[in-house]
């Protein structure tokens, strides 16, 4: 089978690393949300991002990060995208970037879940759900995470998103239970009347409030992608498909010939280098969580920017790894900014930084009209046919 240009594209989502407000940013609430401009201002000029910034971090913005000066010549195209899906959440993000915008904006719970919904939860898992309502994943466990332990109950909680979340402790709820309970709850919210994005597993650990974490164990339960998705079409064609964090389950599995489980982000980028050492012809997608989970959501700048900088450093490592027909591209699914109100995703454009060390010339890409000009490259790429969204850039990459 043959390919166009590159033998394997390598896309890395650092979740929730967004690049200022999009242009609907008002529709969301988040007028003025800057993720990365955000983190920047929070280090005083102190971020020090040196891969990203010689593909072109700061390039692409208007204002450039603080502190991270434009690259003059940077490696390879760079550019930002808008999302159209009706959503800020992962799985819009994901799905749109392999050609399956949410349209239809799915159920968000502000007042909490339906009677229904909680009874027949309670029901199958013989277990009392408590708080039902928006929380933060910390504060919840913080608050309920004690009552949790004494009562073995479910602590049902939501957000801005398309999420129903399930935290219970590790030692009270063995995980295997609680992953049966929140497949179960899955199956209550595939519509019609009530379709949610995703389902999540929260199990945590620790003595008493003051100490409880969260756990790597955490597991998405997505709603099956409504559509085909470019991982279907690459998948089908014969294509070598590997997902490495999340992207697994924000896509149900589907489509996905190999899957890796992170720990965390530098399990994560060990993945990566894994993969990187494998002869595959296709596409690897990978995830890196804790950008968004560890920091955006608990309204973390410092945090934010370190997770950046152990990521750049890693990233010097694939890009002395890559072959001259591989190709890298890096961006993000949606904001999270640490300097905003509240505790939620932000609407904000992505960054798009897009290299391959046969590359001849750098250039921008502007900034594309729907993440799934992504996904559009890559089938380009595999010579498959384009889906209804998105243009291909590839005839760009010179
Ligand atoms: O506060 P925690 O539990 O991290 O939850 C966050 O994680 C969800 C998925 O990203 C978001 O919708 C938000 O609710
Ligand atoms: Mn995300
Ligand atoms: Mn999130």
């Amino acid at each position: 089978m043959d390919y166009q240009k590159y033998k394997r594209v390598l896309g890395i989502v650092l979740d929730s690393v967004g690049t200022g407000a999009a242009a609907d940013a008002a529709q969301y609430g988040d007028l003025g949300a800057d993720t990365l401009g955000h983190v920047g201002v929070a280090y005083h000029g102190q971020l020090h991002l040196p891969n990203l910034a010689r593909l072109g971090i700061s390039n692409l913005r208007d204002q450039p990060i603080l502190g991270i000066a434009p690259a003059k010549a940077p490696l390879g195209y760079q550019g930002k995208m808008a999302e159209i899906s009706a959503g800020k959440d992962s799985m819009d993000g994901h799905w749109e970037m392999m050609g399956l915008p949410v349209k239809q904006p799915l159920a968000t719970f502000p007042q909490g879940f339906p009677a229904e919904i909680i009874r027949k939860l309670e029901e199958f898992s013989g277990r009392q759900v408590i708080v039902n309502r928006p929380y933060s994943g910390t504060d919840v466990i913080h608050d309920y995470g004690e009552q949790q332990m004494d009562t073995g109950a479910l602590i049902v909680y939501t957000s801005g998103d398309s999420v129903m979340q399930i935290a219970a402790h590790e030692d009270v709820i063995p995980l295997a239970e609680l992953y049966r309970i929140c497949q179960y709850a899955r199956t209550l919210l595939n519509g019609p009347d009530n379709i949610v994005g995703r389902v999540i597993a929260r199990p945590y650990i620790g003595p008493d409030k003051d100490h409880f974490t969260r756990t790597a164990n955490r597991r998405d339960f997505s709603l099956e992608p409504t559509g085909e998705t470019a991982i279907d079409k690459l998948h089908q064609a014969g294509w070598d498909t590997i997902a490495i964090g999340k992207t697994n389950d924000i896509f149900s599995g589907r489509g996905f010939g190999q899957a890796f489980h992170n720990e965390n982000n530098m399990d994560g980028m060990d993945h990566v280098d894994e993969v990187m050492g494998q002869d595959f012809t296709g596409f690897c997608f990978t995830n890196l969580v804790d950008f968004d989970a560890m920091y955006g959501h608990r309204r973390d700048p410092i945090g934010f920017g370190q997770a950046l900088m152990d990521f750049d450093q890693r990233l010097g490592t694939v890009l002395d790894q890559l072959h001259d027909d591989d190709l890298l591209v890096i961006t993000a699914d949606h904001g999270n900014d640490p300097g905003f109100t509240g505790t939620d995703h932000t609407r904000e454009n992505v960054p798009l930084l897009v290299y391959s060390p046969s590359m001849q010339g750098h250039g921008t890409l502007g900034t594309r009209a729907t993440f799934a000009d992504f996904g559009a490259t890559v089938l380009e790429n595999f010579n498959l046919p384009a889906g209804r969204y998105g243009s291909s850039f590839l005839s760009q990459l010179q």
